[in-house]
């Protein structure tokens, strides 16, 4: 019999009715009570509550407590489930992947649309997937919603109602879940290194949406605040040069030692500054390029990779390296 640890932390899936709107309530008791039968007889599954908030209020610190909880329990069990809202739970299963690295046991999230003690919700199929991947023999961070399987730094939110509320951008799916079937699509590799916890992180990042009318002053206001700055630009990625400047601003924090991620706000195909003038001008400071990441993962990585160094060269290593699955060198793209 495989023992999992469910660790609750909230989020639709333990969410009542309150007078204010649907608000998590349940403990991981009642959670459990939900689920068919069948589950509980095959597995011995034990439940902790970490937290009980929305996942909009979940924040770096939280992250931190996970990744504790899972790296304290790590022996005593063969899977590791999470419950936590849907809002923001791309950004931690990204984090989770950063800050436990040479995971040979599956850390599995889920969530729901709908909470569990509703009549007709998405959470019962949600957790009972999610606990039969996480008997699986495979080590990382995963994603399971909807009867997919996707990895921890691929996912993405795409939808605010539907029960496939997730997809996995630019990286093919691991795994279909389907009536307790398991059936890959795509594995990593075996692991080879022994399990390293580093929680350590800086979260003096800010991530901004370029629109065309950005004002270049903005950027005089975060560099005293912040040490990276992730800006998402258009396309292939680039700055305008002409009219409102935001090129000369580049400089000025690069040269300051601020670390500067270029990315884009297309979700397919990442970002390539080098097609355009408008992307080569900016590649001439020292930028850091994030090829196909999505931007959860992206912001994780930015404030583990502060929190690991002070050296603008080494943010810029750590970021351009591939990690956890995070990025496809262009040798390998999926194309
Ligand atoms: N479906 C959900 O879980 C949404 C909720 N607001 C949360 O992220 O906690």
């Amino acid at each position: 019999m495989k023992k999992i640890l469910l660790l609750a932390t909230g989020g639709t899936i333990a969410s009542v009715e309150g007078n204010g709107g649907l608000v998590p309530e349940l403990s991981v008791e009642e959670l459990l009570h939900y689920l068919p039968e069948s589950n509980n007889n095959s597995l011995k599954i034990d439940g902790k509550i970490l937290m009980n908030i929305d996942s909009t209020n979940l924040q770096p610190e939280h992250w931190v407590k996970i990744a504790n909880a899972v790296y304290t329990h790590y022996q005593d069990y063969e899977g590791f489930v999470i419950t936590h809202g849907t809002d923001t739970l791309a950004y931690t299963s990204s984090a989770l992947s950063y800050m436990l690295q040479g995971l040979g046991k599956p850390v599995v999230l889920t969530g729901s649309q709908v909470p569990i003690s509703f009549k007709k919700t998405d959470a019962k199929k949600n957790v009972a997937d999610a606990l039969q991947f996480a008997c699986e023999d495979i080590g990382g961070v995963f994603i399971v919603f909807d009867g997919r399987v996707i990895l921890g730094t691929r996912a993405v939110k795409m939808r605010t109602k539907s029960y496939d509320a997730f997809e996995s951008i630019n990286h093919p799916y691991v795994a279909y879940v389907n009536k307790k079937e398991v059936k890959y699509h795509w594995k990593p590799a075996s692991v080879t290194k022994a399990l390293s916890l580093n929680t350590n992180l800086c979260t003096d990042v800010f991530l901004m949406k370029l629109y065309p009318g950005t004002k270049p002053e903005i950027f005089d206001c975060l560099k005293d605040l912040y040490k990276g700055i992730i800006i998402e630009s258009f396309g292939n990625g680039g700055l305008p040069f002409e009219g409102r400047n935001l090129l000369s601003k580049i400089q000025e924090l690069t040269e300051k030692g601020i670390a500067v991620v270029i990315t884009t706000q297309c979700l397919e195909e990442g970002e390539d500054l080098f097609l355009y003038e408008v992307g080569r001008k900016v590649a001439q400071n020292q930028v850091i390029l994030s090829g196909d990441m999505n931007t959860e993962a992206i912001v994780a990585k930015l404030m583990w990779a502060l929190g690991q160094t002070d050296s603008l060269d080494k943010v810029k290593k750590i970021i351009e390296t591939p990690s956890a699955g995070d990025l496809t060198r262009k040798a390998e793209a999926f194309v």
